[in-house]
């Protein structure tokens, strides 16, 4: 099947500066590709160069096998769409000419407006929520509502391939949500879209796949979860992130975190299973510690997320206890610990060994514990004995992972100071 959109091997220079270096990427007919990338790295660039705006130095753009170059702006226009991202409009037009102006490409040689351009008009202020507005001077209305007007003429213009730039920049959440999924319907109808999107969430809730793109280039390129890893954010964005599924819409979801100029470098061996380590671990890499993990079940989800941010693994096989092979691994990564972080006290007696190799440890301990004692289901006395051990030799913080990158951060000696905002959550009295 031939690509709705296919860029072969585009350059593109502004101002002596190569801004496309070579890019390659197709869309197919019907998918919603999300363009992601920083800030001046050619997403404008790239969406010009689709329509026909931005002629490429090299190489070759084809809308529906037609070269792009070689086709006239009325051709073009009723190929491709595009909602740019500046919105602002100098002239007082009322709303409904300004979307009328969408229905151009389709208005014969007299330029007479025939019935079917009306209802298309009328049909795609609907749609965009902005028939209220028809009357009003374009100039009189919100960011929002104007990215919204620019939203209803691409619709009017009626073509099987829409671009944005920037569609929900100006939007509030409401209308982000309710714009997207209007992209979505046309999605579904047939429609291929292309949408330069900044909100990492949004875009990967709501496209097929996205294009990451810096120095130039597509660097990743597949569906959502493929192209946003932390390491591809931290290559792309220069910012550490980690990358979970978002317990609501179940996409992926991004969350980036500036480098901390103390970056407090240690080892951190962390004791969980469960998943109760998994907040933590994001945390604790995001902030730049090194951790270990152990021992958990192989096919936990702790065990998941150390591999996933390429942490130090104790393992053992699902439903195994914690054998003198495991327990030695242990030790060996407590021995070189700045710090140990112990991420939930409520763990299975299988785990016992190392809560002993823990008490044995010479780096300090931080204990996590979001729940009052009673509520526990640590089994037996020596259970109790043991967590009540834990507790006098370690630092008790509640289960708020930024309280406890805050006590790590602190028994490591790379501590914060009282003006720390995390400080305040740190609780560090060892409770009886
Ligand atoms: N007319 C121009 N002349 C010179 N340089 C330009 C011109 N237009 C854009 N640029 C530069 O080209 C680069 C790519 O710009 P572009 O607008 O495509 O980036 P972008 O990824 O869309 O950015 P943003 O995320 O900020 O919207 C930027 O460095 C920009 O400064």
């Amino acid at each position: 099947m031939t690509p709705a959109i296919d860029v072969d091997g585009v350059s593109v220079s502004l101002g002596g500066v190569t801004v496309l270096d070579a890019v390659s990427t197709s869309v197919d007919e019907g998918q919603f590709v999300g363009l992601v990338g920083p800030n001046g790295t050619g997403k404008t660039t790239l969406l010009r160069t689709i329509n026909g705006a931005l002629a490429p130095d090299r190489g070759a753009v084809h809308v529906a096998g037609e070269d792009v170059a070689a086709l006239g702006s009325r051709a073009t226009s009723q190929l491709v769409a595009t909602v740019p991202q500046s919105t602002a409009i100098a002239f007082e037009f009322p709303v409904r000419h300004v979307v009328a102006m969408g229905r151009t490409p389709h208005i014969g040689r007299f330029g007479t407006r025939t019935t079917a351009d009306r209802e298309a008009v009328d049909a795609a202020m609907e749609r965009a929520a902005i028939a209220n507005l028809a009357d009003r001077p374009v100039t009189e209305v919100s960011g929002g509502e104007r990215q919204r007007v620019f939203l209803a003429r691409a619709l009017a213009q009626d073509t099987p391939v829409l671009l944005l730039d920037e569609p929900t920049s100006d939007l509030d959440v409401n209308h982000q949500v309710r714009t997207l999924d209007i992209v979505s319907e046309l999605v579904a109808e047939g429609r291929t879209v292309v949408a330069a999107i900044h909100d990492l969430d949004l875009a990967a809730r709501y496209c097929d796949e996205l294009r990451l793109l810096y120095d130039g280039r597509v660097q990743a390129a597949g569906p959502p979860a493929s192209v946003l890893t932390g390491a591809t954010v931290e290559a792309a964005f220069g910012a550490r992130a980690t990358v979970t599924d978002h317990p609501v819409t179940g996409s992926v979801s991004v969350t980036a975190f500036v480098d901390d100029p103390d970056a407090a470098d240690g080892r951190v061996h962390v004791v969980g299973g469960g998943g109760a380590a998994t907040p933590l671990l994001h945390r604790l890499d995001a902030a730049g510690f090194e951790c270990s993990v152990g021992a958990v079940s192989a096919d936990d989800p702790d065990a998941e997320t150390a591999r996933a941010i390429d942490a130090d693994l104790v393992t053992v096989p699902p439903y195994a206890p914690v054998d003198d092979e495991a327990r030695g691994g242990v030790v060996d990564r407590l021995r070189r610990a700045d710090a140990v972080v112990v991420a939930d006290v409520t763990v299975a007696p299988g785990n016992r060994p190392v809560l002993d190799a823990v008490r044995g440890a010479d780096a300090p301990v931080v204990v996590v514990d979001g729940r009052p004692i009673d509520e526990r289901n640590f089994a037996g006395a020596a259970g109790r004995r043991l967590d009540a051990r834990l507790r006098t030799r370690g630092r008790v913080v509640d289960d708020d992972p930024a309280a406890v990158v805050a006590a790590v951060r602190r028994v490591v000696g790379r501590g914060t100071t009282d003006t720390d905002p995390d400080s305040r959550t740190a609780e560090t009295d060892p409770r009886p």
